[in-house]
């Protein structure tokens, strides 16, 4: 039996990122980690259909809350959620009344605090910059830009975009405006690019002011979202690295808005914005009798 049958989840969104929590803590013997195909059933219409599916275990490290796994809707891990995390943070804080709180993802441990008007601040760690660290299947020094294109050679529809990893990887290409591209039939050709061996988040930005930017994201497997909050701290580090924004600008996602700040003392990105509760159910075990 599956590590989600029968379990209860709160469906939830950050800025319409579509976020389910599942919260495997108290299991014993304890959870599994949840079989790719057990994910898939779990966002199908007779699941609760997600962008990501947060799953909550028992903390590894001391001091930590929980460790965290974060599921694409087509099954695959990611490293890093940042919508996600602020979903997680919400319901863990109103839990057990703390407004600090520490968490260990795949991508490493993360500290989230609640601010003065209940929004909750995630530090998403360093952007990291190096090609393999991207990663990139092959060697570019500089990766504020690197070359890449697609659409015919000598007038290429979108090209040159900026990479960073965010515990995740992310290209993010510049244009005037996001919304005048078929990302949905981009999305897919670009996150699955022979260039990057762990496939990409897709993000179109344009960059309004010096503290602002407009942007949306095709997301390795889950596609066309509201939101990625991910997206927006890779896309307001890339923008500043190249000297464009300031090291704090919010950021305009199809489904609300964040702030995004990178910081100066320690590098790490911050990303502060609302979440959304939306309803509690459970998982119906019928789902996952085809799933392994
Ligand atoms: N929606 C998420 C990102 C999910 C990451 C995922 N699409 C991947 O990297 O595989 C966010 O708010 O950061």
């Amino acid at each position: 039996m599956g590590a989600l049958s029968n379990k209860a989840f709160v469906k939830m969104n950050g800025i319409g990122n579509e976020i389910v929590v599942v919260d495997l803590r108290a299991d014993t013997p304890r959870a599994a980690p949840i079989a790719a195909d057990e994910a898939r059933a779990a966002a199908s219409p007779a699941g609760a259909p997600y962008d990501q599916l947060m799953a909550l275990y028992p903390p590894r490290t001391p001091g930590t809350d929980a460790f965290i796994r974060i599921y694409n809707n087509d099954g695959s891990e990611a490293g890093a959620c940042g919508n996600g995390m602020r979903c997680v943070a919400t319901l863990v804080s109103d839990a057990n009344g703390k407004s600090k709180l520490v968490f260990e993802t795949g991508a490493g441990i993360l500290n989230a605090w609640k601010n003065d008007n209940g929004q909750f601040t995630i530090d998403m760690g360093k952007p990291r910059f190096a090609w393999n660290e991207i990663p990139l299947a092959e060697e570019f020094r500089d990766t504020r830009i690197i070359e890449l294109q697609i659409g015919p050679i000598d007038a290429p529809i979108l090209h040159s975009p900026s990479v960073v990893n965010m515990g995740n990887p992310h290209a993010i290409f510049w244009v005037d405006d996001p919304y005048a591209y078929d990302l949905g039939k981009f999305g897919p050709l670009l996150e699955n690019h022979p260039i990057f061996p762990d496939r990409a988040n897709i993000t179109l930005a344009h960059i309004v002011d010096r503290e602002h930017i407009v942007m949306r994201t095709w997301e390795r497997g889950a596609g066309l979202t509201r939101a990625c909050g991910s997206a927006a701290c890779a896309t307001a580090v890339a923008a500043a690295r190249l000297k464009r924004t300031e090291r704090k600008v919010h950021m305009t996602l199809p489904g609300g808005e964040l702030v995004i700040e990178w910081r100066t003392s320690d590098d790490h990105v911050l990303m502060t914005g609302p979440v959304a509760f939306e309803f509690e159910g459970r998982f119906d075990p019928k789902l996952f009798e085809k799933a392994s």
